[in-house]
């Protein structure tokens, strides 16, 4: 892996660069522009054809009957089942304890205002499959979309030229998804915006994908609500030389194998860690089946920076802001106070990242490519709107009249002073 040193200036400067190349690629742009447009006008013609081009899957009939999705759920083994089910268990858990209510006041006589909550009618769950499947990310979106109590649960993900993975379709029946529709990349976007022939138009679109995923959301993002940029995986570790490079390695390799765009990160105040650990990615790297995209991931974007204190180790990773943050550092859970932008923390050796991306119960969709800075994972909140309420009494508005009429003719809008004017005796 790439060596990088220099003071912790340089080497902020050099992982933003790095960042920057991956988030904005003008190529990724206008392909992603032009698709964009093609769905608005040609809807599921165009959607199957880019089916055709990029998924290389010839299909007429983009839902997948309901049939076909009970089988899958009756066909499924024991051992797969009771693994989705402690996950369903353990998210729902988690989940739970992120569901709120909204609130009424009444800070003067008269006077009632607050806040109500509402879920969202329809979302559109973007579930990846280009490279691999991803029961575990429907299991992700879907459980806190049905806790906040969303009625209409569309999934998309890429078509396969052997039918949907079984495991794909018990865990949308597992956890509730209601329609599902046989199309991936900025197309499925596209189509979830606008709405075609086959598929509707949702209220909101969730969840991760590769880089024209990704930049699908944003250029769709106002005509449509999104969660969040969820791009190309991202693992950060800050590990001392009390880590085990093996692990350390192998918890690298295990985000640099979703994605060539992927990125794995080690900083490290141990040059000796530094070496074992690049020796570690090379070996391994070589048994893992994934093997052709871990190392594009590794040789593009990996790096491993050697900075001389743990209190710079924090600093370049708030600068990175990963989507995964591993802490392998001796009481990992006295530093919580120095991350501030990092889309989960892994705290200690056996928080390997795989345990929250399909167990713990927290979810495992992130925001990428520094967005950490500013997002937060997905979870109920995000599938609820929050609206207002205001109730005065006439005696209520009697007593703050003035105010509201000063601060009207103050911004020059006398029409809104005499909405008051007009309620207020004199
Ligand atoms: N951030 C998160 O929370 C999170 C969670 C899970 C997975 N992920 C990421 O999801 C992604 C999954 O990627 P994937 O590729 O396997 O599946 P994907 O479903 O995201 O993307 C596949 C689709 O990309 C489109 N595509 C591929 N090449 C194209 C091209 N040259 N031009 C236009 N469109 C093209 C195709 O339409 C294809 O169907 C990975 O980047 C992984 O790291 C992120
Ligand atoms: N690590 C991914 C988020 O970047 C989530 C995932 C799903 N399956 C395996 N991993
Ligand atoms: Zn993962």
């Amino acid at each position: 892996m790439k060596i990088l040193t220099g003071t912790l200036t340089e080497l902020q400067q050099q992982v933003t660069t790095r960042q920057q190349t991956v988030a904005q690629n003008p190529a990724v742009q206008t392909t992603v522009q032009k698709i964009l447009a093609d769905v608005k006008l040609n809807g599921d013609k165009a959607l199957l054809a880019y089916n055709a081009t990029f998924d290389d899957v010839a299909i007429s009939d983009l839902r997948v009957p309901q049939a076909q999705i009970n089988a899958a759920m009756a066909d499924l083994s024991p051992k797969l089942l009771a693994a989705l089910t402690l996950a369903k268990k353990n998210i729902t858990s988690f989940h739970q304890l992120e569901m709120s209510q909204g609130f009424i006041d009444s800070p003067y006589p008269g006077v009632i205002r607050g806040q109500k909550l509402t879920p969202l009618a329809a979302v559109g769950l973007y579930v990846p499959g280009g490279t691999a499947a991803y029961p575990s990310t429907i299991l992700m979106t879907a459980i806190p979309a049905k806790l906040a109590g969303v009625k209409k649960i569309v999934m998309v993900t890429p078509p396969q030229a052997k039918g949907l993975n079984p495991a794909v379709l018990a865990a949308a029946k597992l956890a509730g998804v209601d329609e599902i529709y046989q199309v991936g990349g900025a197309q499925a976007i596209g189509a979830l915006t606008y709405g075609t022939e086959s598929i509707p138009k949702v209220d909101k679109i969730l969840g991760p994908g590769n880089r024209y995923v990704a930049e699908a959301k944003k250029q769709v993002f106002g005509d449509v609500a999104i969660d969040m940029i969820a791009g190309p995986s991202e693992i950060g570790i800050i590990a001392d030389d009390s880590a085990d490079p093996v692990r350390v390695a192998a918890d690298l390799l295990s985000q640099a194998e979703h994605d060539p765009n992927a990125r794995a990160m080690l900083v490290t105040t141990s040059p000796a860690l530094a070496d074992a650990v690049s020796k570690a990615v090379d070996s391994q790297l070589l048994s893992l089946p994934r093997k052709a995209i871990a190392q594009a991931a590794i040789t593009n974007q990996g790096f491993i920076a050697i900075v001389p204190d743990v209190a710079s180790a924090f600093c370049l990773m708030n600068t990175i802001a990963p989507e995964h943050l591993e802490i392998q550092l001796p009481n990992p859970i006295t530093y919580l106070n120095e991350i501030h932008n990092a889309g989960s923390v892994f705290l200690g050796e056996n928080a390997a990242e795989p345990v929250g991306d399909y167990v713990a119960g927290p979810n495992h969709v992130f925001p990428t490519a520094g967005s950490a800075r500013f997002f937060s994972p997905l979870g109920v909140y995000d599938f609820v709107k929050r609206t207002q309420f205001i109730q005065y009494s006439a005696a209520a508005l009697a007593t703050q009249a003035d105010a509201i009429v000063t601060l009207a003719q103050t911004e020059g809008l006398d029409g809104h002073a005499e909405a008051i004017l007009k309620r207020i005796t004199r």
